[in-house]
């Protein structure tokens, strides 16, 4: 996947994030997300820090100073009930826009001969800065859907779907995680089996390919007006039928 390609979905889940976020009014950003124990502000401002620590590592990868992502797990997850406390709503939804503004901005800093410098991401894995545009470009996507106010997958650009079902799978391959699934995609016919462990026991899952990602994403399976999901989802298994899969991230 080119770099451009990269910058170009982050720029594009970036508004998709934000338009999502400004629906919200002051009011309902207290109200649960679809992550657990976590308010809609919770997912706004980890998103809000999170373009915070993705800067630091592209003024790493700039200046060859070591800036941490986050300094450690635990004050990454203090930082953010610090300031979901002291933060007013109202303030959380405008330096939502400043720091993606920001964000913008320090990614277009970076000369060209730094983009594979190596840096550590917030979850302590070696990366190229080249591989930040796409991290915070998949944040933007997936925690929109967090915001739960009924974006699904279904509303993501197709090329982002069939991306992020590559990263599902290359994770649970990389972390040794058993699954077997055979995944059968009736928008576009295509099956794919997804299988780290012959020993696992098969799951099958029909459906749009963006609903069994949402699915395989840990964030349920969407509602729509669709007559096949209305009954259930087409094919051998229904989603009320399926085991939740293991968590990805
Ligand atoms: O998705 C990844 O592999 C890495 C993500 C991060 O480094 C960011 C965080 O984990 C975070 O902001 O909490």
């Amino acid at each position: 996947m080119s770099l451009q390609k990269d910058l170009d979905f982050r720029t594009l889940a970036e508004a998709f994030y934000l338009q999502t976020l400004d629906q919200l009014s002051r009011a309902n950003l207290d109200e649960p997300s679809l992550l657990p124990d976590w308010s809609r502000k919770h997912v706004a401002v980890h998103m809000m820090h999170n373009a915070e620590g993705f800067m630091r590592l592209l003024h790493w990868a700039r200046t060859g100073e070591k800036t941490p992502m986050y300094p450690s797990r635990d004050a990454r997850d203090q930082a953010i009930e610090d300031d979901v406390k002291h933060l007013e709503n109202g303030d959380v939804i405008t330096m939502s826009h400043e720091v993606a503004d920001e964000l913008a901005h320090d990614l277009g800093l970076l000369p060209q001969d730094r983009w594979e410098t190596q840096v550590v991401s917030g979850r302590g894995a070696t990366i190229p800065a080249s591989d930040i545009p796409w991290l915070r470009a998949r944040e933007c996507f997936i925690h929109a859907l967090d915001l739960n106010i009924g974006m699904t997958a279904l509303d993501f650009p197709a090329e982002v779907t069939d991306r992020l079902l590559t990263d599902v799978t290359s994770t649970w391959e990389d972390r040794g995680e058993p699954v077997n699934y055979l995944l059968h995609f009736t928008d576009t016919g295509e099956d794919l089996h997804m299988c780290t462990s012959e020993d696992t026991q098969q799951v099958q899952v029909t459906g749009h390919k963006a609903e069994v990602l949402q699915h395989l994403l840990g964030r349920g399976w969407p509602v729509s007006g669709r007559d096949d999901n209305a009954k259930g989802g087409a094919g051998d298994s229904t989603p009320r039928d399926l085991p939740a899969p293991p968590q990805w991230l």
